[in-house]
Protein backbone atom coordinates (compact mmCIF):
# COMPACT_ATOMS: atom_id res chain seq x y z
CA UNK A 1 0.00 0.00 0.00
CA UNK A 2 1.66 3.22 -0.93
CA UNK A 3 1.38 4.98 2.98
CA UNK A 4 3.77 8.02 2.29
CA UNK A 5 3.63 11.96 2.24
CA UNK A 6 6.21 12.86 0.02
CA UNK A 7 8.93 11.69 -2.02
CA UNK A 8 11.58 13.49 -4.09
CA UNK A 9 14.07 12.37 -6.43
CA UNK A 10 16.48 14.80 -7.54
CA UNK A 11 19.78 14.95 -9.50
CA UNK A 12 21.79 16.87 -7.31
CA UNK A 13 22.84 20.17 -8.93
CA UNK A 14 26.36 20.19 -7.29
CA UNK A 15 26.93 16.54 -7.01
CA UNK A 16 25.29 14.85 -9.75
CA UNK A 17 24.26 12.26 -7.77
CA UNK A 18 20.69 11.10 -6.84
CA UNK A 19 19.21 12.68 -3.73
CA UNK A 20 15.70 10.71 -2.52
CA UNK A 21 13.82 12.59 0.28
CA UNK A 22 11.16 10.23 1.43
CA UNK A 23 8.21 11.57 4.16
CA UNK A 24 6.44 8.72 5.65
CA UNK A 25 4.17 10.63 8.14
CA UNK A 26 3.91 14.24 9.65
CA UNK A 27 0.85 13.02 11.68
CA UNK A 28 2.49 13.58 15.03
CA UNK A 29 4.72 16.21 13.87
CA UNK A 30 7.52 16.79 12.23
CA UNK A 31 9.19 14.10 10.58
CA UNK A 32 12.51 12.68 11.25
CA UNK A 33 15.20 10.15 9.87
CA UNK A 34 18.90 9.93 9.00
CA UNK A 35 21.05 10.49 6.00
CA UNK A 36 22.12 7.29 4.55
CA UNK A 37 25.00 7.68 1.94
CA UNK A 38 25.48 4.32 0.27
CA UNK A 39 26.68 2.62 -2.53
CA UNK A 40 23.68 0.94 -4.60
CA UNK A 41 23.79 -1.43 -7.57
CA UNK A 42 20.55 0.80 -8.87
CA UNK A 43 19.79 3.93 -7.30
CA UNK A 44 15.96 2.59 -7.48
CA UNK A 45 17.26 0.29 -4.62
CA UNK A 46 18.53 3.07 -2.34
CA UNK A 47 14.78 4.53 -2.84
CA UNK A 48 13.07 1.61 -1.63
CA UNK A 49 15.79 1.60 0.94
CA UNK A 50 14.35 5.01 1.85
CA UNK A 51 10.76 4.02 1.84
CA UNK A 52 11.18 1.08 3.80
CA UNK A 53 13.08 2.81 6.41
CA UNK A 54 11.35 6.23 6.92
CA UNK A 55 8.39 3.94 7.02
CA UNK A 56 10.12 2.19 10.37
CA UNK A 57 11.02 5.37 11.79
CA UNK A 58 7.41 6.53 11.38
CA UNK A 59 6.91 3.70 14.04
CA UNK A 60 9.82 4.10 16.07
CA UNK A 61 8.67 7.59 16.98
CA UNK A 62 5.81 7.04 17.87
CA UNK A 63 6.73 4.21 20.09
CA UNK A 64 8.85 6.61 21.49
CA UNK A 65 6.71 8.92 22.30
CA UNK A 66 7.93 11.97 20.31
CA UNK A 67 6.20 14.25 18.53
CA UNK A 68 7.74 13.01 15.16
CA UNK A 69 7.08 10.70 12.46
CA UNK A 70 9.11 9.44 9.91
CA UNK A 71 11.81 10.17 7.08
CA UNK A 72 14.92 9.21 5.53
CA UNK A 73 17.51 10.31 3.12
CA UNK A 74 19.41 8.22 0.98
CA UNK A 75 22.31 9.16 -1.82
CA UNK A 76 22.47 6.72 -3.43
CA UNK A 77 25.93 6.38 -4.77
CA UNK A 78 27.77 3.78 -7.29
CA UNK A 79 31.40 3.84 -5.64
CA UNK A 80 32.59 5.47 -2.34
CA UNK A 81 32.52 9.20 -2.39
CA UNK A 82 35.87 11.22 -2.60
CA UNK A 83 36.02 14.65 -0.01
CA UNK A 84 34.94 16.76 -2.41
CA UNK A 85 31.96 15.10 -4.02
CA UNK A 86 31.26 14.08 -0.58
CA UNK A 87 30.71 17.51 0.67
CA UNK A 88 28.94 18.53 -2.36
CA UNK A 89 26.30 15.41 -1.85
CA UNK A 90 25.30 16.90 1.58
CA UNK A 91 25.20 20.19 0.13
CA UNK A 92 22.56 18.95 -2.35
CA UNK A 93 20.98 16.95 0.55
CA UNK A 94 20.32 20.01 2.26
CA UNK A 95 18.86 22.08 -0.17
CA UNK A 96 16.85 19.72 -0.67
CA UNK A 97 15.26 19.60 3.10
CA UNK A 98 15.51 23.03 3.13
CA UNK A 99 12.88 23.50 0.33
CA UNK A 100 10.46 21.25 2.00
CA UNK A 101 10.08 23.90 4.30
CA UNK A 102 10.53 21.85 7.87
CA UNK A 103 8.19 18.94 7.52
CA UNK A 104 11.34 16.90 7.55
CA UNK A 105 14.85 16.77 9.58
CA UNK A 106 17.65 14.26 8.92
CA UNK A 107 20.43 13.25 11.41
CA UNK A 108 23.15 11.06 11.13
CA UNK A 109 22.53 7.02 9.47
CA UNK A 110 25.72 4.36 7.51
CA UNK A 111 27.60 6.58 5.56
CA UNK A 112 27.30 9.99 8.12
CA UNK A 113 28.54 11.43 11.13
CA UNK A 114 27.82 14.26 13.39
CA UNK A 115 30.22 16.13 11.58
CA UNK A 116 28.55 15.50 7.68
CA UNK A 117 25.53 17.35 9.52
CA UNK A 118 27.50 20.50 10.17
CA UNK A 119 27.99 20.61 6.48
CA UNK A 120 23.98 19.95 5.32
CA UNK A 121 23.10 22.44 8.04
CA UNK A 122 25.01 25.26 6.01
CA UNK A 123 21.74 24.45 3.79
CA UNK A 124 18.87 24.24 6.23
CA UNK A 125 18.55 24.44 9.60
CA UNK A 126 15.84 21.12 10.02
CA UNK A 127 19.16 18.89 11.02
CA UNK A 128 19.90 17.40 14.37
CA UNK A 129 22.50 15.30 16.31
CA UNK A 130 25.46 17.90 15.16
CA UNK A 131 28.39 17.62 17.44
CA UNK A 132 28.20 19.55 21.33
CA UNK A 133 31.03 22.03 19.90
CA UNK A 134 28.06 23.13 17.08
CA UNK A 135 25.67 23.42 19.41
CA UNK A 136 24.40 19.84 18.70
CA UNK A 137 23.35 16.72 20.63
CA UNK A 138 26.73 14.83 19.78
CA UNK A 139 26.93 11.14 19.90
CA UNK A 140 23.80 9.34 20.38
CA UNK A 141 25.20 5.87 21.41
CA UNK A 142 24.83 6.92 25.52
CA UNK A 143 21.36 7.58 25.19
CA UNK A 144 20.87 4.28 23.09
CA UNK A 145 22.40 2.17 25.71
CA UNK A 146 20.53 3.94 28.54
CA UNK A 147 17.34 3.18 26.65
CA UNK A 148 18.65 -0.48 26.40
CA UNK A 149 19.30 -1.06 29.70
CA UNK A 150 15.43 0.41 30.43
CA UNK A 151 13.97 -2.19 28.10
CA UNK A 152 16.10 -5.05 29.58
CA UNK A 153 14.49 -4.25 32.92
CA UNK A 154 10.81 -4.48 31.65
CA UNK A 155 12.11 -7.48 29.82
CA UNK A 156 13.73 -8.58 33.09
CA UNK A 157 10.64 -7.94 35.07
CA UNK A 158 8.24 -9.50 32.61
CA UNK A 159 10.22 -13.00 32.60
CA UNK A 160 11.66 -13.01 35.52
CA UNK A 161 9.30 -11.35 38.61
CA UNK A 162 11.83 -8.04 39.00
CA UNK A 163 13.72 -6.08 36.67
CA UNK A 164 16.99 -5.98 38.73
CA UNK A 165 19.84 -7.02 36.18
CA UNK A 166 21.80 -8.89 39.56
CA UNK A 167 22.22 -12.37 39.44
CA UNK A 168 20.10 -12.83 35.72
CA UNK A 169 23.04 -14.13 32.92
CA UNK A 170 23.22 -11.39 29.39
CA UNK A 171 24.95 -12.66 26.46
CA UNK A 172 25.73 -9.18 24.41
CA UNK A 173 26.56 -9.74 21.36
CA UNK A 174 28.44 -6.44 19.54
CA UNK A 175 31.12 -4.24 22.31
CA UNK A 176 30.94 -1.32 20.16
CA UNK A 177 29.75 1.89 20.86
CA UNK A 178 26.13 0.96 22.02
CA UNK A 179 27.12 -2.65 23.40
CA UNK A 180 30.19 -1.62 25.27
CA UNK A 181 28.12 0.90 27.19
CA UNK A 182 25.65 -1.88 27.78
CA UNK A 183 27.86 -4.14 29.06
CA UNK A 184 29.51 -1.88 31.44
CA UNK A 185 26.00 -0.88 32.81
CA UNK A 186 25.13 -4.10 33.25
CA UNK A 187 28.42 -5.42 35.00
CA UNK A 188 28.14 -2.28 37.20
CA UNK A 189 24.63 -3.42 37.99
CA UNK A 190 25.74 -7.12 39.41
CA UNK A 191 25.18 -8.91 36.11
CA UNK A 192 26.81 -12.29 34.65
CA UNK A 193 28.03 -11.27 31.22
CA UNK A 194 29.23 -13.27 28.59
CA UNK A 195 30.42 -11.07 25.30
CA UNK A 196 31.93 -10.82 21.70
CA UNK A 197 32.87 -9.34 19.12
CA UNK A 198 34.76 -9.88 15.59
CA UNK A 199 37.10 -7.43 16.80
CA UNK A 200 39.59 -9.14 19.01
CA UNK A 201 40.21 -5.67 20.44
CA UNK A 202 37.40 -5.39 22.47
CA UNK A 203 38.70 -8.47 24.31
CA UNK A 204 40.41 -5.52 26.49
CA UNK A 205 37.13 -4.86 27.63
CA UNK A 206 35.51 -8.25 28.22
CA UNK A 207 38.74 -8.45 30.98
CA UNK A 208 37.94 -4.62 32.92
CA UNK A 209 34.16 -6.13 33.13
CA UNK A 210 35.04 -9.64 34.39
CA UNK A 211 32.79 -11.32 31.12
CA UNK A 212 33.16 -14.42 29.92
CA UNK A 213 34.86 -13.95 26.03
CA UNK A 214 33.19 -16.32 23.57
CA UNK A 215 32.53 -16.45 19.64
CA UNK A 216 29.25 -14.57 18.18
CA UNK A 217 27.76 -17.74 17.27
CA UNK A 218 28.56 -19.38 20.78
CA UNK A 219 27.22 -15.93 22.48
CA UNK A 220 23.68 -16.26 20.63
CA UNK A 221 22.90 -19.61 21.14
CA UNK A 222 24.60 -19.46 25.32
CA UNK A 223 22.37 -20.80 28.02
CA UNK A 224 22.01 -17.49 29.04
CA UNK A 225 18.64 -15.19 30.44
CA UNK A 226 18.76 -13.00 27.92
CA UNK A 227 20.75 -12.44 24.33
CA UNK A 228 21.34 -8.37 23.50
CA UNK A 229 21.86 -8.32 19.71
CA UNK A 230 24.31 -5.17 19.38
CA UNK A 231 25.89 -5.48 16.21
CA UNK A 232 24.67 -6.09 13.02
CA UNK A 233 21.51 -7.02 11.96
CA UNK A 234 19.82 -10.30 10.50
CA UNK A 235 20.93 -12.47 13.47
CA UNK A 236 17.57 -13.89 14.09
CA UNK A 237 16.88 -16.47 11.06
CA UNK A 238 14.62 -19.97 11.58
CA UNK A 239 18.09 -21.48 11.83
CA UNK A 240 19.66 -19.45 15.02
CA UNK A 241 16.00 -18.98 16.96
CA UNK A 242 15.77 -23.15 16.74
CA UNK A 243 19.02 -23.29 18.47
CA UNK A 244 18.57 -20.26 21.01
CA UNK A 245 18.85 -21.63 24.71
CA UNK A 246 17.89 -18.06 26.35
CA UNK A 247 14.60 -17.31 28.22
CA UNK A 248 14.52 -13.85 26.00
CA UNK A 249 15.91 -11.55 23.35
CA UNK A 250 16.27 -7.82 23.35
CA UNK A 251 19.60 -5.67 22.09
CA UNK A 252 19.68 -2.33 19.94
CA UNK A 253 20.86 -3.94 16.53
CA UNK A 254 18.71 -2.75 13.75
CA UNK A 255 16.54 -5.12 12.40
CA UNK A 256 17.44 -7.97 14.26
CA UNK A 257 14.59 -10.18 12.29
CA UNK A 258 15.35 -11.65 8.78
CA UNK A 259 11.45 -11.40 8.09
CA UNK A 260 8.89 -10.84 9.71
CA UNK A 261 8.02 -14.08 10.31
CA UNK A 262 10.71 -14.77 12.53
CA UNK A 263 9.12 -13.36 15.37
CA UNK A 264 6.17 -16.06 15.15
CA UNK A 265 9.04 -18.54 15.66
CA UNK A 266 10.24 -17.25 18.68
CA UNK A 267 6.76 -16.86 20.08
CA UNK A 268 6.56 -20.53 18.89
CA UNK A 269 9.36 -21.37 20.89
CA UNK A 270 8.65 -19.39 24.20
CA UNK A 271 11.17 -16.88 23.50
CA UNK A 272 10.67 -13.30 24.31
CA UNK A 273 11.46 -10.86 21.47
CA UNK A 274 11.49 -6.96 22.56
CA UNK A 275 11.14 -5.39 19.18
CA UNK A 276 14.60 -3.76 18.57
CA UNK A 277 12.44 -0.31 17.41
CA UNK A 278 11.42 0.17 20.94
CA UNK A 279 14.52 -0.91 22.12
CA UNK A 280 16.84 1.26 20.14
CA UNK A 281 14.31 4.58 20.37
CA UNK A 282 17.14 6.14 22.52
CA UNK A 283 19.34 7.25 19.81
CA UNK A 284 16.52 9.13 18.62
CA UNK A 285 15.47 10.53 21.88
CA UNK A 286 18.79 11.90 22.68
CA UNK A 287 19.29 12.87 18.86
CA UNK A 288 17.02 14.99 18.92
CA UNK A 289 16.37 16.41 22.34
CA UNK A 290 18.84 19.49 22.31
CA UNK A 291 18.12 20.62 18.56
CA UNK A 292 14.81 19.80 18.03
CA UNK A 293 12.68 19.82 21.79
CA UNK A 294 15.19 21.85 23.11
CA UNK A 295 14.43 18.95 26.60
CA UNK A 296 16.11 19.54 29.64
CA UNK A 297 18.61 16.49 30.61
CA UNK A 298 15.42 15.04 33.78
CA UNK A 299 13.31 15.49 30.57
CA UNK A 300 15.40 13.35 28.22
CA UNK A 301 16.39 10.65 31.16
CA UNK A 302 12.41 10.71 31.61
CA UNK A 303 12.07 10.02 28.11
CA UNK A 304 14.95 7.03 28.38
CA UNK A 305 13.72 5.22 30.96
CA UNK A 306 10.05 5.40 29.27
CA UNK A 307 11.50 2.61 26.73
CA UNK A 308 10.85 0.09 29.36
CA UNK A 309 7.42 1.36 30.61
CA UNK A 310 6.62 1.15 26.56
CA UNK A 311 7.69 -2.68 26.33
CA UNK A 312 6.15 -3.40 29.47
CA UNK A 313 2.75 -1.87 27.73
CA UNK A 314 3.72 -4.12 24.60
CA UNK A 315 3.96 -7.26 26.48
CA UNK A 316 1.28 -7.07 28.25
CA UNK A 317 -0.97 -6.24 25.37
CA UNK A 318 1.03 -9.17 23.25
CA UNK A 319 -0.11 -11.51 25.78
CA UNK A 320 -4.00 -9.85 26.02
CA UNK A 321 -4.61 -10.56 22.30
CA UNK A 322 -2.50 -13.53 22.14
CA UNK A 323 -0.05 -11.95 19.22
CA UNK A 324 3.84 -11.29 19.07
CA UNK A 325 5.21 -8.34 21.10
CA UNK A 326 6.17 -7.38 17.17
CA UNK A 327 2.07 -7.29 16.11
CA UNK A 328 1.58 -5.78 19.52
CA UNK A 329 3.64 -2.75 18.88
CA UNK A 330 2.90 -2.56 15.31
CA UNK A 331 -0.47 -2.27 16.80
CA UNK A 332 0.29 0.37 19.32
CA UNK A 333 2.29 2.61 16.77
CA UNK A 334 -0.69 2.59 14.38
CA UNK A 335 -3.30 3.46 17.17
CA UNK A 336 -1.12 6.49 18.15
CA UNK A 337 -0.84 7.37 14.79
CA UNK A 338 -4.79 7.11 13.99
CA UNK A 339 -5.71 8.98 17.30
CA UNK A 340 -3.43 12.04 15.83
CA UNK A 341 -5.60 12.01 12.55
N1 LIG B 1 24.68 4.26 17.86
C1 LIG B 1 23.39 4.48 18.09
O1 LIG B 1 23.01 5.47 18.72
C2 LIG B 1 22.36 3.48 17.61
C3 LIG B 1 21.01 3.86 17.64
C4 LIG B 1 20.04 2.93 17.23
C5 LIG B 1 20.43 1.66 16.80
N2 LIG B 1 21.77 1.35 16.75
C6 LIG B 1 22.15 0.01 16.27
O2 LIG B 1 22.89 -0.67 17.27
C7 LIG B 1 23.88 -1.52 16.68
C8 LIG B 1 25.25 -1.16 17.23
O3 LIG B 1 25.51 0.19 16.92
P1 LIG B 1 26.90 0.88 17.36
O4 LIG B 1 26.71 2.33 17.17
O5 LIG B 1 27.35 0.35 18.68
O6 LIG B 1 27.87 0.30 16.25
P2 LIG B 1 29.45 0.12 16.32
O7 LIG B 1 29.90 0.04 14.91
O8 LIG B 1 30.07 1.13 17.24
O9 LIG B 1 29.64 -1.32 17.04
C9 LIG B 1 29.31 -2.52 16.46
C10 LIG B 1 30.23 -3.56 17.07
O10 LIG B 1 29.82 -4.83 16.62
C11 LIG B 1 30.97 -5.59 16.25
N3 LIG B 1 30.54 -6.61 15.31
C12 LIG B 1 30.38 -6.52 13.96
N4 LIG B 1 29.94 -7.70 13.46
C13 LIG B 1 29.78 -8.53 14.52
C14 LIG B 1 29.34 -9.87 14.65
N5 LIG B 1 28.95 -10.60 13.61
N6 LIG B 1 29.31 -10.40 15.90
C15 LIG B 1 29.70 -9.68 16.99
N7 LIG B 1 30.14 -8.41 16.90
C16 LIG B 1 30.19 -7.84 15.69
C17 LIG B 1 31.92 -4.57 15.70
O11 LIG B 1 33.27 -5.04 15.73
C18 LIG B 1 31.69 -3.40 16.67
O12 LIG B 1 32.52 -3.49 17.82
C19 LIG B 1 23.71 -1.33 15.17
O13 LIG B 1 22.84 -2.31 14.66
C20 LIG B 1 23.06 0.04 15.06
O14 LIG B 1 22.33 0.19 13.85
C21 LIG B 1 22.73 2.22 17.16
Amino acid sequence: MFSHERIIIRRGPESGLPIVVAVHSTALGQALGGCRLAVYRDWRDGLADALRLSAAMTDKCALAGLPNGGGKTVVALDAPLDDSRKQAALHDVGTVIEELGGIYATGPDVGTGPDDMVTIGSRTRHVFCRPVAAGGSGDSSPGTATGTVAALRAVCADRFGSPEPAGRSFAVLGLGRVGGRVARLLAEAGAKLLVADVDRSKHALADELGATWVTPDEGLSAAVDVVVPAALGGVLTPDSVAALRCSAVAGPANNQLDSPATADLLQARGILWAPDYVVSAGGVVSATAVELHHETPEQVTARLDGIGNTLTNVFAAARRDNITPSAAAAAEAARRLSKAG
